[in-house]
This record gives C-alpha cells, sequence and structure tokens, in this order.
C-alpha cells in the first residue's frame, strides 16, 4: 500500500529535506505542487485535502491557514512550524518524550514538530523532572549552539552571500529573553519557569547543541552526576535515536572540545553529562534539520502511519 504525502512548502529549507527523506521511499507517493502555483490557495487546498500526510514546512501565518484549509478527516497535518506546539488538539510530536507518546501520534490527525532548540532541551531535562531529580518550580538556564539552516532560507543566503564580517564569529540571540520556543520548553519539561535561553548561531550550515549547566545543589538532595545519566539511560532505554553517551565521555574530554555538528546526516540525538562533585552540564546534540525539523517530522509520519521508524540512513 503507497501513502499519499503532500509537502507544502517544498521548496523551503525544511520541505526539501522532508522531500530528500522521502524521495528513497516505495510506500510513499509524493503529491507534487507546480512551483508557480506553490502559494496558490486553491491548488494548496486540493492537495493537502488529497493526501494522507501533509508536512506543513511553512512560516506559522501560512500554516495556520493551510490547517484552516483541510475538509478531508482522514488528512493527518504534520506541522514544522511553531503554530500548533502546545495548543490543545495537536499532538507533540516527539515519539521518544514520554510513555504513551506514541500512541498519540498514532491516533492524532494534527500533530506539531517540535522545534530544534526545543527538542534538545526537553529530551535533556523530561527524564529528571519525571525522575524527580529535577523539581517542576526548578530555575534553569540553556545555551544552544546551532548552524544557520535553522534561520530558513534568508539566514541560509546571508550567511552564503559571504563578505560580512560580522557574520565570522558565533552570535548570541534572543536577548529579548523571549525565545518563540519558550512554551513548548516548559510545556513539555513540566518546568513551571521559563528557563532562561540564549541561542547562539554559527558560521557552519547544521548541527546543534544544547547546554544546561546545573549546581547538584539544584536537584534533589544527594544527586550524583551518575544518577542523572542513570535518569537518562532509563528514560530512553530501546529509543534507536537517542544515545545516552558514558558519564563523562572519555573521548570529548580527551578531545577538549565539543563537536556540535557530529550528528549531522542522521535523525539521532546523543545526550551527554559532564560532572565534577558539585556541578553538572547536560549536553543534548542533533542535526536541526534532521531530529531537529525534517529527520522528526518523518519519523512521526511513520509513527502514525503504523510503518518502521527509520529513515532510510
Ligand atoms: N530550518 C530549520 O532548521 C527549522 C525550521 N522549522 C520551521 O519550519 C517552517 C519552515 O521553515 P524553513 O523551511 O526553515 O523556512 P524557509 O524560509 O526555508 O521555507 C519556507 C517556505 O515556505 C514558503 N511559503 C511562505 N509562505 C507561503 C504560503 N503562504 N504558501 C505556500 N508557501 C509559502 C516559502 O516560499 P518562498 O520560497 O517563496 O520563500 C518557502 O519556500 C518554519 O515555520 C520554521 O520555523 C522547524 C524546525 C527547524
Ligand atoms: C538559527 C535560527 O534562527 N534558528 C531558529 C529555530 C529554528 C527551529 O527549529 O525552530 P522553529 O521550528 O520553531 O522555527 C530560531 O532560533 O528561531
Amino acid at each position: 500500500m503507497s501513502f499519499k504525502v503532500f509537502v507544502d512548502g517544498q521548496e523551503g529549507t525544511t520541505g526539501l529535506r522532508i522531500n530528500e527523506y522521502l524521495a528513497a521511499r516505495s510506500d510513499v507517493e509524493v503529491l507534487r505542487i507546480d512551483a508557480d502555483k506553490r502559494k496558490d490557495a486553491a491548488e494548496r487546498a486540493r492537495l493537502l485535502n488529497a493526501a494522507d500526510v501533509a508536512f506543513l514546512c511553512l512560516p506559522d501565518a501560512a500554516s495556520r491557514e493551510a490547517a484552516a484549509m483541510i475538509s478531508n478527516p482522514k488528512t493527518c497535518l504534520i506541522d514544522a512550524s511553531t503554530a500548533h506546539r502546545t495548543v490543545p488538539g495537536w499532538a507533540f510530536g516527539l515519539p521518544e518524550l514520554a510513555a504513551g507518546q506514541r500512541d498519540k501520534i498514532r491516533a492524532a490527525k494534527r500533530i506539531a514538530n517540535p522545534g530544534c532548540h526545543a527538542s534538545a532541551f526537553i529530551l535533556a531535562l523530561r527524564p529528571l523532572v519525571d525522575a524527580g531529580l529535577l523539581g517542576a518550580e526548578a530555575l534553569v538556564s540553556a545555551t544552544s549552539i546551532t548552524g544557520y539552516s535553522g534561520g530558513g532560507k534568508a539566514m541560509i543566503a546571508q550567511y552564503e552571500a559571504g563578505g560580512d564580517q560580522k557574520l565570522k564569529s558565533p552570535r548570541p540571540y534572543a536577548l529579548g529573553l523571549a525565545h518563540k520556543h519558550l512554551p513548548e520548553m516548559m510545556a513539555h519539561t513540566g518546568l513551571r519557569n521559563a528557563p532562561v535561553f540564549m541561542p547562539i548561531v554559527g558560521d557552519f550550515y547544521k548541527g546543534l547543541a544544547v547546554t544546561v549547566p546545573l549546581h547538584l545543589s539544584q536537584l534533589r538532595a544527594g544527586t550524583t552526576p551518575e544518577q542523572v545519566r542513570e535518569a537518562l539511560a532509563a528514560h530512553y532505554a530501546g529509543e534507536r535515536f537517542i544515545r545516552v553517551m558514558p558519564l563523562r565521555d572519555a573521548e570529548t574530554l580527551a578531545e577538549g572540545f565539543f563537536d556540535v555538528q557530529a550528528c549531522n546526516d542522521t535523525n539521532r540525538v546523543d545526550l551527554f553529562v559532564f560532572g565534577s562533585e558539585t556541578q553538572i552540564l547536560v549536553i543534548a546534540r542533533l542535526d536541526n534539520l534532521g531530529k531537529g525539523a525534517s529527520g522528526a517530522a518523518v519519523q512521526a509520519m511513520n509513527v502514525h502511519l503504523g510503518l518502521d521508524e527509520g529513515l532510510g540512513l
């Protein structure tokens, strides 16, 4: 059996990558929109409603518009934008989030794909909240180092034009402390306070690592770095796309520097715990266009349709 799939926003960064994943598959038929009609509402509505699964790889406003165009009750939407990630009635497309999340994705006709920074942050902290090591009232901070493809076509063009000296060094942003991923970071970790979150974009195409620094005194009394690592390993036991690295990963420590790009071209998330007697760093690394966007969207489709979750990588 072949499923009909439509990518609304097929010419964009996330849409193109989804199409690359789908091109290798014989179990899906991709419905294409003519390039000159890709913003034609009637043609988009026709294809959205002809699809078993439609990916929305659009700015937030266009995603909301697309969602309102659906009249076919069988069409499942997987929205890569920020528009629906904490909206009731939309399942959060992160199968590894917690027990039961796959069932929600299977049952839903509306799936919100997590944001790239948010996926890494949530996967690093949700197990610690669930295990009672980190209280829901905890005040945490996080940084994220990301490649420039996270900013879509406009940012890619800016970096690839070259010549602007400012773009050569890493650039912290979201300095208004209101990054658009904060609501989903809170909603899906269970943390009641927004983290102090500072993303940093660098002069490389893709790859992302979120770091959460914690004093052990912020965790349940007596918690050790070993227990933090164990909580992550227990939460993700059997998850094919999540790798919990050994405590104080020797290879990284020997290298002396953290490689933000080592999950590129995979759908994997690597979780690290580095620690001293009093402090830890929890780091989650992913490809912002893999598990941070397009890979995650295709994985969610596979879960929804009851197919193997592998992406043929
Ligand atoms: N890049 C990333 O790493 C990630 C992106 N996302 C999210 O995914 C969504 C898409 O992002 P991304 O692919 O990076 O963005 P891009 O800017 O690369 O692509 C967006 C595409 O949408 C098209 N578009 C805009 N408005 C409309 C409309 N009304 N109807 C049809 N098509 C339209 C654009 O057309 P045109 O070609 O004319 O500009 C463009 O091709 C965004 O919401 C983004 O926040 C999520 C996770 C990661
Ligand atoms: C470098 C860069 O600008 N990154 C984007 C995040 C891209 C992403 O994954 O998130 P959305 O799906 O929510 O757009 C940002 O920080 O806003």
